[in-house]
């Protein structure tokens, strides 16, 4: 259910509407969703009873008073999802409801609104049932079969017949009779709840003609708040600025030729990527922005003032960093260690440094009139398959492939500004894997996000095994928080539970440092290694000591403020392991360039020369 401020707007019927459940042209009955629970065979059970004091019952009967039209979408029942070469393949079947595939995997089907609340028992507990009724009645609906009947003008529909309302004679209250089998009582308080005659209903119950036929007399009042079919392109001023990169602009369109809801996939607009054909074609439409150029002044809001040193961050729970002016000037240099695990260089950059010829301002600019080729990928795993970063992509030098499965075009083909960026990221590199006493891998691949306004990259690792040590990212644009933590299986020993069961205990713990029970682990696993306790007993203890508290996140270790023309280097045989980060930019545009080592044996040796590259003087930076 889509739900705000005690109404309901919108409610999905996707996978499993409970008992009952039913669908024609006009009227969809089903559960009202929440209090379940699944069991071992991925049936819904339902964990409490769901009252009218529940919050999405009160959202349902907030509608239902108020005459608030709800959006129905009808999701896809899916028989197969499978991960083939990076693709999703699903397999649609039959809506059990309708009887037929639908063509989407939502389909939004048109608004509704609330006639009937009430409950039902459910084993030895109750759960709430809705009945909603099509507003326009005047239409046939799309899902409709192909051979059903048009149907009946309004003129000649029935608003007469209602199903019965009887008065319960134990408590008073009134029910309608909604089954054909006999009436109940639907007051889940009174004794005779959900009786027929004093008895526990038959199983199987049927609907009564009644209460499905029923039709509310058409009311002008219950309206739609919004356009189920929203036109988002003609209140799209292209012109201004940064109405292109504004949140507004990348929430997705209604296809203007075939219906279909289509994400902004594309840095400079939408493709309707629709695979269902369109008389016998894929829809052809597209729509790309004319993208006005963003000036600095417009995301940085102390551009050409901000003190040339930045104050360092001071909140007392995240790692305070080490400050050294010298070594890197014109940059501040503020190093945070990891302990044992790496470390990360931070450098601090200024006006002086931002305003250089080829310098972050001029680069900020050029990156904008780029064609770079940025998209926006479909996540590995997400709650919703297909689901898009919120961020766009693109790749350069060796292919990398972790997070989101980019393709790569080799430096080769690379325009001047990502050279030149990888000239920064070099120099980048080098100086803080020699200032640490580390040995220097030059990069060997460049993947650029940009972001617009609200999108952020939340935690995740570089990747372990496929990548070397050092991972250095570039700053432009909006200023942006980066947060490091230790990883959820690192922190707590275990991993996350899943479903009832418990988690895995990590076979080889590293305690690292502030790890949740350090001291105890780090004990017990001393005794491990020096025989004093058995595998057994080491991992019994360590069950014991999960008992004491409840799997949490991390807190942050590390928070930086990013600012336009800030670099960063990660470097830590490690880290990627132990430690998981995030970026939320504050504002409307920011690019983040991030540069690492791709080991080669991890990549398709055709693949290679990809990442390979000489820069020109002009692309080689000096630090300045
Ligand atoms: O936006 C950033 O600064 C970080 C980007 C990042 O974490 C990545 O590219 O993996
Ligand atoms: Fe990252």
């Amino acid at each position: 259910m889509y739900h705000n401020e005690g109404f309901c707007y919108g409610f999905l019927i996707d996978a499993d509407g409970g008992e009952r459940s039913y669908l024609d042209e006009e009227i969809l009955i089903t559960r009202i969703g929440g209090c379940c629970t699944k069991d071992s065979e991925g049936n819904l059970i339902l964990k409490k009873d769901q009252d009218a004091g529940n919050t999405l019952v009160k959202c349902v009967l907030g509608s239902q008073n108020s005459k608030l039209a709800v959006g129905l979408v009808l999701g896809k029942q899916l028989r197969n999802t499978a991960w083939c070469g990076g693709l999703t393949i699903t397999i649609g079947q039959n809506n059990k409801l309708l009887n037929r595939d639908v063509p989407h995997r939502y389909n939004v089907m048109d608004w509704f609104r609330v006639t009937n609340v009430w409950f039902e028992k459910v084993g030895e507990k109750y759960s709430a049932k809705v009945r909603f009724e099509k507003l326009n009645l005047a239409n046939k609906s799309w899902w409709g079969a192909k051979d059903s009947p048009l149907p009946l003008p309004i003129e000649e529909r029935d608003f007469e017949t209602k199903p019965e309302c009887i008065k319960c004679s134990s408590c008073s209250s009134e029910s309608l009779r909604i089954f054909e089998d006999g009436w109940m009582c639907l007051d889940p308080d009174c004794p005779d709840f959900w009786k027929i005659e004093n008895a526990s209903p038959p199983a199987e119950l049927t609907y009564h003609p009644d209460f499905l036929n029923c039709r509310s007399p058409p009311d002008p009042t219950v309206q739609p708040f919004y356009s189920l079919v929203p036109d988002l392109l003609s209140t799209l001023d292209e012109s201004a600025p940064d109405v292109s990169t504004s949140r507004i602009a990348w929430k997705g369109i209604v296809c203007p030729k075939c219906k279909k809801c289509i994400r902004r996939t594309f840095w400079h607009g939408w493709k309707c990527d629709d695979d269902s054909l369109l008389d016998g074609e894929h829809c052809p439409f597209e729509k790309f922005m004319k993208m006005t150029p963003i000036s600095l002044c417009d995301v940085l809001d102390d551009f050409k003032l901000t003190p040339i040193k930045r104050a360092i961050p001071s909140d007392p729970k995240c790692i305070i960093p080490e400050i050294d002016d010298v070594s890197f000037f014109p940059y501040r240099k503020l190093t945070y260690k990891l302990g044992g695990v790496g470390s990360i260089t931070h450098f601090v950059s200024n006006q002086e440094v931002n305003s250089r010829k080829n310098g972050p301002d001029d680069l900020f600019v050029r990156l904008q009139s780029e064609d770079l080729g940025l998209k926006r990928f479909r996540l590995k795993s997400s709650l919703v398959a297909g689901t898009l970063t919120s961020h766009f992509a693109v790749n350069f030098g060796m292919p990398y492939k972790y997070v989101v499965s980019v393709d790569s075009k080799g430096f080769d083909e690379a325009p001047e500004t990502i050279l030149q960026v990888l000239g920064r990221l070099s120099w980048a590199t080098e100086k803080a894997v020699m200032s640490s006493g580390g040995s220097y891998l030059p990069p060997n691949e460049l993947l650029t996000l940009g972001y617009f306004e609200k999108m952020k990259i939340g935690f995740h690792d570089d990747g372990e095994s496929s990548l070397g040590p050092t991972i250095a990212t570039f700053s432009l644009g909006a200023k942006a928080t980066m947060s490091i933590r230790m990883k959820y299986k690192y922190f707590n020993g275990t991993t996350r539970r899943a479903g009832g069961a418990a988690g895995t205990l990590l076979q080889d713990d590293p305690v690292l440092k502030d790890c949740i029970s350090e001291g105890e682990r780090r004990k017990l696993k001393h005794d491990l290694e020096a025989g004093v306790i058995t595998r057994e007993s080491y991992d019994l203890s360590r069950r014991a000591l999960l008992k004491d508290h409840k799997g949490r996140e991390a807190t942050t270790a590390i928070k930086m403020e990013l600012n336009h023309g800030d670099l960063v280097v990660m470097h830590g045989e490690n880290l990627q392991k132990y430690y998981e980060h995030s970026v939320t930019p504050e504002n409307k545009l920011r690019f983040a360039l991030t540069a690492r080592y791709v080991k080669p044996d991890h990549v398709n040796a055709k693949e290679i020369q990809k990442g390979e590259f000489t820069l020109t003087p002009d692309q080689i930076y000096d630090g300045k």
